[in-house]
């Protein structure tokens, strides 16, 4: 492809992913799927463009509405993205075929204006935009970080490592390390989670044979520690209630050493499909995978009080995952927000029913917003005098062993804090009857 021909892929990825309710990476993804022609190189790089200018999308708007540049679109931003970078806009870019694709002297003016800057911020810029987050969920992040919302934000703005959780059915941390050295990668330990890896740059999995034989797995370390408070051990009964595609279910599975029952339940069946593969790669066979109706199937109804530890990984904003998916916050509207508390309501009380005298009930967000969260959790104690919060800092010393990194009753996690996704989580326990 021409520098040009992937500028404008990058500009028809974008507008693709603005008009889709679909996660960015999924829209890209069917984009190529179109254009099987487009090589591996040329998508990389068409790529870089496409995450870097949803990732300062904020930022992008600002100059150009400060240059006076009004229709704000894909195209625009990717223009302004590129002097941003400093690349010209050379009069070679644009022969041949893509001489019509120029930009016109009202972008090239735009442009040559940001060639000029010396960096993407400016000490006019409002926080909302310096710290590339929406301005209606303001007064929500002020309310939970304070003083510290800028330098919180800033770390949800920057690119997420790679992180991988070994898998202790298969292989110990030092024989993943290993095995992944044999193949020229480097992975450090992570430094909160016991099973966590993390590598210096991103790589395509199926490129790696320590993958492919289900030694590791991708998973945030965020993610594995919510998966680990869960205290699953073998011979128990576990519900992974919002089990998906099975992230937490294979961490689950793993720390039960395959041993007991663990059901794992969603109402999404191609997600509860898409777990298949997973498991076998794995070597999990202590899974059940159950598409259930929602709150009224009659499984729950019929296993209620049965199981030892339901986690509850409920819907969510996925406001704790904005450095993985940049695309997402965007797309969050308050009426989302709104809409979502209600159903993790819902899905709490429902899965409560499962629980069985003295085991545990666990919810878990990978969202920042305490309505979704800490006023969550207050909520369902008031309505179930028969459950009570167990301490964080307890939880992890019995499961995890180390010493518990935050303070309170919750487990919260940030990037700035932790250097994990945004995380939360809370363990309740019901009484022993
Ligand atoms: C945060 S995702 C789960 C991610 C998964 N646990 C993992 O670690 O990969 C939330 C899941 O909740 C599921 N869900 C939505 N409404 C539900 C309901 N009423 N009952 C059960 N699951 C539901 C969604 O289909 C989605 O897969």
């Amino acid at each position: 492809m021409t520098p040009a021909a992937r500028l404008q892929a990058a500009i028809d990825v974008l507008s693709a992913i603005e008009k889709s309710a679909k996660p960015a990476d999924s829209v890209a993804a069917s984009y190529y799927r179109d254009r099987r022609y487009i090589g591996a190189k040329d998508r990389r790089a068409v790529a870089e463009v496409v995450w870097r200018v949803l990732r300062r999308r904020a930022r992008l708007d600002w100059w150009l509405q400060t240059f006076g540049h009004t229709e704000i679109d894909a195209r625009s931003r990717v223009l302004a993205d590129m002097a941003l970078e400093g690349i010209q806009p050379d009069p070679d870019l644009f022969r041949g075929p893509h001489s019509a694709w120029a930009p016109e002297p009202e972008e090239r003016r735009f442009m040559e204006r940001m060639l000029e800057l010396k960096s993407p911020f400016h000490r006019d810029m409002p926080p909302h935009v310096r710290s590339e987050y929406p301005e209606w969920i303001e007064p929500r992040l002020t309310a939970l970080f304070g003083e510290t919302l800028g330098e919180e934000m800033g770390a949800m703005r920057d690119e997420a490592p790679l992180d991988l959780r070994v898998n202790a059915l298969k292989a110990t941390r030092e024989q993943a390390i290993a095995a992944l050295a044999a193949e020229k990668i480097r992975a450090e330990p992570t430094a909160l989670s016991p099973l966590g890896l993390r590598l210096a740059s991103r790589l395509p999995l199926v490129q790696i044979q320590a993958w492919r034989d289900g030694l590791i797995e991708v998973q945030d370390e965020g993610s594995q520690l919510v998966a680990l408070i869960v205290g699953a051990k073998p011979g128990m009964a576990v519900v992974d209630y919002c089990a998906g595609a099975g992230g937490k279910t294979l961490a689950l599975a793993a720390a039960m050493a395959n041993k007991g029952r663990l059901v794992a339940c969603d109402v999404a069946s191609w997600r509860v499909d898409r777990a298949g593969d997973r498991l076998r790669r794995a070597g999990v066979h202590n899974v059940t995978r159950r598409v259930i109706e929602g709150e009224s199937d009659k499984w729950i109804k019929r296993s209620a009080g049965s199981f030892d530890r339901v986690l509850v990984d409920a819907p969510c904003t996925g406001t704790g995952t904005w450095r993985r998916n940049p695309d997402a916050k965007w797309q969050l509207g308050e009426s989302d927000l709104l809409e979502l508390i209600v159903r993790q309501r819902d899905i709490l009380t429902s899965a409560a029913r499962l629980v069985r005298p003295g085991g545990r009930l666990i919810h878990a967000t990978c969202s920042l917003m305490t309505e979704e969260n800490e006023a969550q959790v207050e909520a369902f104690l008031a309505a179930h005098p028969d459950y009570r919060q167990v301490p964080v800092e307890e939880v992890w010393a019995e499961t995890i062993g180390t010493s518990c990194p935050v303070p309170g009753p919750h487990l919260r996690l940030t990037p700035l804090r932790h250097h994990t996704d945004g995380f939360f989580a809370s363990v309740l326990e019901r009484a022993a009857g």
